[in-house]
This record gives structure tokens, sequence and C-alpha cells, in this order.
């Protein structure tokens, strides 16, 4: 191995005993004394360390000549192989076609392979019998050997006498990675282990997958923190609507359509109907008086609640053709219509006749269903707001908040009823909201909050679900699509 240009050179100093006349004194070459003195003895230390080969303590002897051919392989500027094994009897035998294929690799490209060992001469015969072995063996000090790789065999790559790779005999190049002179070969080459290149390895290995996992992690815990938030809020949301939240209706009004057996049977259908699957808002159906006993008779009133679409604005008496709200109620109904624009058109229901119904309604214990809406020449006239707030103040606006409780009010535009022609979902919320303001102007913001307004005119089940996702719109009034079950359904569930 050649000693680099420059390399530090180790110091020694050198201390002479001389005797005199019976007496011993040390000198050292610089004030050594003159011939009177006679030399006993001489010593020489190191005082200061010079450059150390990264190999030493190192003899490789050949075995076949006994030749020395340490400096041979150390200063070799090519590459060398050595195959070392600090004892051939103990060494693992499993990898020798490896080892006979990397032997043959490097005759093929000149490159010296020698066998390092401490066995004895029988033992290295044994090592060729089993293995076919046919590559040169040198003798190497035991403990030097052991120190230089811990596998049993182990081979070394040598170039310019340094150590380049090591490879344990279970990991040894494989012959199809052996396609090329070493120069070219990535093993040929001294790894790259720079500390930088260690530090990128442990980041890659090791730092990376724990980022990875910390941020995985994080990112689980801030999904379910954001699931939990979300869970909570639909809690807080549903507390706040159940808090607030108003019924929401859907009623028929069967006006003057069908006779006792029709009604009996249709309120039977939507019974075994709405029992068999339960309706997710309130169902109230308004039929004339002659029906009210008898449909009572055959509805589950926990399911549909059935209402009068009348009552008397008298208490009792000689009011011939008339029915009270306390007669209404005497049926089983817990119901009443009052203020339907067809009464208050044909029937010319004022605002004081329609106010001395509803006390009577509420005084009997039903609760009412109060229509209010424009006609259309005045909603031409952009007066819609004016008469829903009249026709409120005119006839409930009278009753107390607790009375006034037991309203739900039916928006419904005159133009719309019964022609086909739908307000728009917007058209709709747009004075729902108005009529909430106005109720909560006069009662509250909490009575308006809790009072049902539901929506009729031409409401079926195909506008249905875009009138009721409105805020402000709570329902229907049905009129039409309320004399047909399936009818009606398709609008009940348009809560779904
Ligand atoms: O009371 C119901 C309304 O007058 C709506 O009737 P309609 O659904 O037939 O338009």
């Amino acid at each position: 191995m050649e000693i680099p240009q420059g390399a530090k050179k180790p110091k020694f100093e050198t201390t002479f005993l001389m005797r005199k006349n019976g007496v011993e004194k040390a000198f050292s070459l610089a004030d050594y004394p003159d011939s009177t003195w006679t030399f006993v003895d001489s010593k020489t230390v190191q005082i200061e360390a010079g450059y150390v080969p990264p190999i030493h303590d190192f003899a490789i002897e050949r075995m076949n000549d006994g030749q020395d051919i340490t400096n041979e392989v150390l200063s070799d500027s090519g590459y060398t192989f050595l195959l070392i094994s600090p004892h051939l009897e103990q060494a693992d035998d499993s990898n020798f076609g490896a080892i006979d294929q990397i032997f043959e690799y490097a005759q093929e490209e000149h490159i010296p392979f020698y066998c390092l060992t401490a066995s004895t001469k029988e033992a290295i015969t044994k090592w060729e019998d089993i293995t076919g072995a046919e590559y040169p063996f040198c003798t190497t000090d035991e403990t030097t050997l052991k120190t230089m790789i811990r596998s049993n065999p182990g081979l070394m790559l040598l170039k310019n006498g340094e150590i380049i790779r090591k490879w344990s005999h279970n990991d040894l190049p494989k012959g199809d990675e052996l396609n090329a002179p070493l120069q070219q070969l990535s093993i040929g080459k001294m790894p790259t282990d720079s500390v930088p290149g260690k530090i990128l390895k442990i980041l890659l290995w090791f730092v990376l997958p724990l980022l990875v996992l910390t941020v995985a992690d994080r990112m689980w815990a801030w999904t379910r923190w954001l699931k939990r938030k979300e869970e909570s809020n639909k809690i807080y949301q549903r507390l706040k609507r159940r808090k607030t939240m108003r019924k929401k209706i859907v009623a028929g009004n069967w006006k003057m359509n069908l006779n006792l057996q029709e009604g009996v049977a249709l309120a039977k259908e939507l019974n075994t109907s709405l029992t068999a699957e339960k309706p997710n808002c309130g169902v109230i159906i308004c039929t004339p008086f002659i029906h009210l006993a008898s449909v009572a008779g055959v509805l589950n009133q926990d399911i549909i609640g059935l209402g009068a679409e009348n009552c008397a604005d008298k208490e009792k008496g000689a009011f011939t053709g008339e029915v009270s709200a306390e007669m209404v109620k005497s049926t089983g109904a817990q119901y009443v219509i009052l203020g339907h624009s067809e009464r208050r058109q044909y029937y010319n229901e004022t605002p004081e006749i329609l106010k001395e119904k509803v006390l009577l309604a509420l005084k009997n214990g039903l609760k009412v269903i109060f229509c209010i809406g424009e006609t259309l020449e005045e909603r031409e006239a952009n007066k819609q707001n004016d008469v829903c707030k009249a026709e409120l103040e005119g006839s409930v606006f009278n009753l107390s908040a607790e009375e006034f409780k037991n309203v739900i009010i039916a928006y419904e535009p005159i133009w719309a009823i019964g022609t086909g022609k739908t307000a728009t979902a917007d058209q709709a919320e747009e004075i729902h909201a108005f009529v909430r303001s106005v109720i909560a102007d006069k009662y509250g913001k909490e009575v308006a909050e809790d009072t049902t307004i539901l929506y009729g005119g031409s409401c079926k089940a195909s506008n249905a679900p875009e009138l009721f996702s409105k805020p402000d719109i709570d329902g229907g009034l049905i009129g039409g699509a309320s004399l047909k079950a399936a009818d009606f359904k398709g609008i009940i569930d348009a809560w779904k």
C-alpha cells in the first residue's frame, strides 16, 4: 500500500545511558557526551504518531511459495478480491457456487483473487474438495482476519489498497450482476456513503416514515375532530330545531266533493296507508260536516287529525242550517278551517264574522286553520302583504298570545287556488316570511317562530318538495290533490 504524499511521519526520540567514574546518566542525540563517557544502553520511543494506513499489522503470505505479497496486494492500483476466512473448517460452504462464479469473473477480468485464511493445509485441501475452489490461498493472522469481516467466509473488494466493498457469504454479488468490467459496475465504485448521504439515508428510512406516520396520525385525529364537531353541530342543530321547531303539517281540504261513502272510503285508505308508513309530518283531513263523525270512527287520530271546513259564527240556537263549533268538536274533530277565500268570496264572510268564528272555535277546543291570501288583482297591484296583514289583524290579532298558539295560518293566493297556477317557491317564501314577521311584531319572535304557516294553491306531489324546502313554509293546505289517497300521500312524502 502506498503512503499518501505529505502524510505525517511518526517522530521518535532515542535516549542513551552513559557511565563515567561509576556515575550513569541519560543523554539525547542533541547533547551526546564526549568519549570520556562509556555507552551502557539506549532506548528509542515514539513521541508523535504519524499517518496510520487503513490496513496495518497485516501480512499476506502466499501458501504455495511462502512469498509475502502484502505489498503487492496493498499497492495494486487496480481491483483485488479477497475471500476472508479465518478458519475454513468453520466456514459456511453453502454459497461456494457464488464464490466460484466471482472467481471465474475475476479471472476473465484479470483481477487478482486470493483467499486469506489462518487454516492449516489440511483444512484448505478439504475446502477445495468440498467447494471445488481453484483460487490461491494465502496465510494471514487469524485475529487480523477476524477483525476484517464478521462473515465466514466474507468477500472484500480492494481498489488501490483500500476496501471499497464487503459482502457476507449470504449476500454476494450474483453472476448476472457481474456482466461488465468492474469500473462500469456500481459495486466497483466506492460507496457514496458520505456523512450527508448517511444523514439522507437516515432521513429516508427513519425520519421520513416517522414524519409520514405523524402526519397521517394528525390527519386522522383532525378528521375525527371534524367528524365530532360536525356530529355535535348536528346534535346542536337538531336540539335547536327541536326547541324552536314548529309543526310541519299537510292538511287536506276536501271542499264539497265527496259523498259520505266516498269520504269514508278515502279516509280508510289514507288511514291504512299512513298506518303502514308513518308520515314525517302532521296530517289533517278537513271534511264536510256530514263526514266528520263517520270519518272520526275510522281514523287513527294519533296519525291523522280531523277537521271541519267551517263552523258557525253563533254559539247555539235558531240558526237553521248552521253547525256550531261545539257540534264540530262533538264529532271527534280537532280542527276547523276558517277564513277560506271561498267562504269570504261566496258566503260573504267578513273579518268580523271570522273573528267570531275563531273565538268560538278556540273556546270549544278546536284548533283553527286560518286562511289568508290576495286576489290576482291585489297581487298585480303588489298589495299582497297589505292584504294578508289586514286579514290577520281583522280576525286573529285580537287573540292573546296563548290563544294564538292554537292558530295555524294558511297562506293561499286566491289566483292559485284550483287554477293549476302555483306561486313559485320563492314568491311563497317571501310572503310567508313577511307573515311571520307580522306575527313577530304582534306576539314576539318566539310565538312567530312556533307558528305553522301552510301554503295552499295548486300544491301537488311534484311541487311540494321545492315549496316545503323553504324555511318559512311549514307544509300545505291541499284542495284537489287531497281527494285521492295516493296524490295526498305524494305530498305528505315531500317531508321525507
Ligand atoms: O284549501 C285548499 C286550497 O283552496 C287549495 O286548493 P287547490 O289545492 O285545489 O288549489
